[in-house]
């Protein structure tokens, strides 16, 4: 992430490019930011892939590169549509940055908090195609990533799983990461999912809608354009009509309980034995690894 002098991040400053489209409206031929890569081209579709290895973790400077991203492709008019993917092997996005949420002040956590609530916000309540190209595992904040797009495709291997698993790091899902999982498979699945913590292998996610559908790895972004070329069919105006008044009501609630929600997470994370289960976490992976 580039900052400018005034301290506000600057997306892609320096290695930038922008075109002249032939009806005259400004382009991004290519951008490229440090954690992720985003293209442009003339066909209004971008395409946006993680790459912040080792595992494209959702840090603070991950989601601040993210949102203003998204920001600058919502405003650009050229633009329509955005296929979510990774360049990493066998990792959509790990979730939110754990790293984050350990043994830092309460001033970085409440700075955390509004920046994964601005991501989910301009993801969910974006005007453009959103489609996940899931191409790996996608846990818990990775997993809430895919679910704000509006269509997923997900790699048809089964080493491969996504779901809220909260609850198996002794944390807990906020309302808004658990209303989008009841937007995308309903009541009781997602009831029973987020108290067991699941992670869902593949397959399994395909049965029970969390993903819409399962192709191989190879074909994974092909399939992304032409569900996306379908999606950009129909006029503009009347799919997001129709988006915004199938979401308005999940997104209207964060916004009115935006400090409430920051507050709440703060002190939940603050508390020394949400501290231990986390740090405990942070060791079973490493040590799961050795
Ligand atoms: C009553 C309550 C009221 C209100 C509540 C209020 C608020 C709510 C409070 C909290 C809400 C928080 C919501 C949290 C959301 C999240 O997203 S938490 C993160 C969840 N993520 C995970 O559980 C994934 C963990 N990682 C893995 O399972 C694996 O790493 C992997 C499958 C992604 C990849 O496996 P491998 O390829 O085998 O890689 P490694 O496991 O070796 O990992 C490499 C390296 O990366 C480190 N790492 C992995 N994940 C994370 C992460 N999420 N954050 C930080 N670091 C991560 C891992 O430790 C390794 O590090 P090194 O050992 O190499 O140093």
């Amino acid at each position: 992430m580039l900052l400018s002098g005034s301290g506000k991040p600057q997306f892609g400053e320096g290695n930038r490019e922008v075109g002249e489209a032939p009806l005259g409206r400004p382009v991004w031929a290519a951008v490229g930011g440090s954690l992720m890569s985003l293209c442009l081209p003339f066909t209004g579709v971008a395409t946006m892939k993680f790459k912040s290895p080792p595992v494209n973790s959702l840090s603070l400077e991950f989601l601040t590169e993210f949102s203003i991203s998204l920001e600058k492709l919502e405003n650009n008019r050229a633009c329509r549509g955005v296929i979510i993917t990774s360049t990493l092997p066998k990792i959509f996005s790990s979730g939110l940055d754990i790293t984050e949420m350990c043994g830092k002040s309460m001033e970085h956590y409440t700075e955390f908090w509004r920046a994964v609530q601005e991501m989910w916000l301009r993801l969910y309540g974006s005007n453009m195609v959103t489609v996940a190209a899931v191409n790996g595992s996608s846990p818990a904040g990775g997993c809430l990533v895919a679910m704000s797009c509006d269509y997923r495709i997900m790699a048809e291997n089964p080493k491969f799983s996504i779901g809220l698993n909260e609850a198996q790091l002794g944390i807990v899902a906020p309302f808004w990461f658990k209303d989008t999982f009841v937007n995308v498979v309903g009541h009781r699945i997602a009831e029973r999912s987020l108290q067991l913590g699941s992670l869902h292998p593949a397959p399994e996610a395909h049965k029970l809608g969390l993903v819409d559908e399962l192709v191989p790895e190879e074909k994974l972004m092909e399939r992304a354009a032409a569900v996306m070329a379908q999606w950009l069919a129909l006029p503009d105006h009347a799919r997001q009509l129709t988006k915004t008044m199938m979401r308005k009501a999940v997104l209207d609630r964060l916004v009115a309980h935006r400090e409430e929600d920051i507050k709440n997470f703060v002190t939940f994370v603050s508390k020394e034995s949400i501290q231990k289960s986390l740090r405990m976490y942070m060791e079973m992976l490493k040590k799961r690894k050795s």
